[in-house]
């Protein structure tokens, strides 16, 4: 199988730098003592690696994954922007199964490790309301499809490009996402009309609110109605980012800068 070998070989031949994805402790050792820097991107350090790069979600989808790798350990400085890496993932198997070869340079910036780790608002916060959107996008409420806004970060200025279109419930409350009680109650409110306010550190601002950004120069893909148009907008407008669940094609989006960073399908979760 020795053209097997050689294929393998063409692939990994020459790379700057290996990435391993969620790579089990004894795999991370055999690497250790190479001479090729070895980063590792998973959702925990558990083995240990000097270059590490924390997933916040698991992103089922492969090409995903690799892209949030590969942005962070660019910006992070494991990688240069212009070189050629070798990618090990989980595909099929509970052990690393896939080898690929990725050029930096050849990776159009998506912005989706920066929705996370720069932003306004604590990476765990839009880790916590990204995932209690895709269980809403999951299940729907009480069985029927629901959309829903959450304005994340820089929660005063997006108050200030506000207003409220009923009484606020959050009002006097110190409630986080995170909290299992408060991702209930999201779901519940998610029903009603506006957005949820949120802030840097994940407290509960309000419910209710009705964004009015200035919309100029907000350019988001064609069919999109205005409660995704609202989000994109107020993250032009303000440092907070946006995580829009649509009623209607049942895909949760990301908006930062006023720009849609991330597409997902929750049943993919
Ligand atoms: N400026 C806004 N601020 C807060 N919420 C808004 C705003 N504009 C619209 N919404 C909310 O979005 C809901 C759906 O509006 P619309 O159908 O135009 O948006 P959409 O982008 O098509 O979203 P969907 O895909 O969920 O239908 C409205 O009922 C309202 O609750
Ligand atoms: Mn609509």
């Amino acid at each position: 199988m020795s053209e097997l070998h050689d294929l393998l070989g063409s692939v990994v031949e020459g790379v700057d730098a290996l990435l391993l994805f969620s790579p089990s402790g004894s795999t991370y050792d055999r690497f250790a003592e190479a001479e090729l820097p070895v980063v590792v991107v998973a959702p925990e350090n558990t083995v240990d690696a000097e270059r590490f790069v924390e997933l916040p979600v698991d992103f089922p989808d492969l090409r995903e994954r690799i892209r949030f790798g590969i942005e962070g350990a660019i910006q992070r400085e494991f990688v240069d922007d212009d070189q050629q890496l070798a990618c090990a993932a989980k595909l099929f198997g509970d052990d690393i199964d896939t080898v690929t070869r990725v050029r930096t340079s050849g990776f159009e910036r998506s912005g989706v490790y920066d929705l996370f780790v720069n932003s306004r608002a604590e990476p765990g916060v839009i880790r916590d309301v990204l995932e209690v959107t895709i269980e809403l996008g999951k299940k729907g409420q009480k069985g029927k499809q629901v959309g829903a806004l959450f304005v994340v970060g820089d929660a005063g200025k997006v108050m200030n490009k506000s207003r409220p279109l009923s009484y606020n419930p959050f009002e006097k409350s110190h409630v986080h996402v995170g909290d299992p009680i408060v991702n209930v109650m999201l779901k519940e409110f998610s029903r009603l009309d506006g957005a949820f306010v949120i802030s840097d550190s994940g407290k509960i601002v309000s419910a209710y609110r009705y964004l009015e950004p200035s919309a100029e120069g907000v350019d988001i893909p064609k069919g999109l109605g205005a409660r995704h148009m609202a989000a994109g907008a107020i993250t032009r407008d303000t440092n907070a980012v946006a995580i829009v669940l649509s009623e209607s094609d049942g895909l949760v989006r990301a908006f930062q800068g006023g720009e849609l960073i991330l597409e997902l399908d929750p049943e993919d979760y």
